[in-house]
């Protein structure tokens, strides 16, 4: 019974640079600095434990170029939470999260939980948004932030587990708004399918 908690998809909306990397770096376990960048979307599954439960993330990294930008509401649209990357040391990706929240606010599901990751905190000397100012917005729209470094591995895991305690339990019956599957019938839903007649 350790398999009680599945939610449906998982958006990540870019805005900077290191999207990517983030869910690559979580997923594989390893880091490729030539990455290229994604074309339209691109889909991934990871299962986190927390607690004695696991949670499967269905996971939709969309692109971060701008001329992908019109696809995003097919992955947001439905999505249980959202992870709006920024580059730590690019101020203009900080400027453009803004424009990915009020995008999520006015036409994203309205219980979406929204988590802000901080990329590439490795280059700290090349800051341009302090962590600070980040936080600060980050709490003013009740978003979760972490600052992150795809390429060594700082705090991909513990964004994901803030995520999955964000995420409401999933409801079958719909009243949260999110829709979700379960990941595995009872064995008598099975058979009962299969019966004729
Ligand atoms: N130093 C450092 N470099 C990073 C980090 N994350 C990503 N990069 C580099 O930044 C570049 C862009 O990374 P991507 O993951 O392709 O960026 P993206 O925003 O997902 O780009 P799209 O796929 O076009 O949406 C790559 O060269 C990565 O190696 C990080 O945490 N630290």
């Amino acid at each position: 019974n350790s398999l009680t908690c599945i939610y449906n998809k998982t958006c990540l909306a870019d805005t900077g640079v290191g999207k990517s990397s983030i869910v690559w770096r979580f997923v594989e376990d390893s880091f490729d600095p030539n990455i290229n960048p994604t074309i339209g979307a691109s889909f991934m599954t990871k299962t986190v434990q927390y607690h004695n439960e696991l949670h499967k993330f269905l996971i939709w990294d969309t692109a971060g170029q701008e001329r992908f930008r019109a696809l995003a509401p097919m992955y947001y649209r439905g999505s249980a939470a959202a992870i709006i990357v920024f580059d730590i040391t690019k101020e203009e990706s900080f400027q453009t999260l803004k424009n990915w929240v009020k995008e999520l606010r006015q036409h994203g599901p309205p219980n979406i939980v929204v988590a802000i990751a901080g990329n590439k905190c490795d280059l700290s000397d090349a800051r341009e948004v302090s962590e600070k100012d980040a936080k600060d917005y980050a709490d003013s729209i009740h978003a979760i932030f972490v600052e992150t470094s795809a390429k060594n591995a700082i705090n991909i895991n513990e964004l994901f587990i803030e995520i999955s305690q964000r995420i409401p339990v999933l409801d079958m019956g719909g009243s949260s708004g999110v829709r979700g599957l379960k990941l595995r019938r009872e064995p008598s839903d099975v058979t009962r399918e299969r019966t004729c007649c």
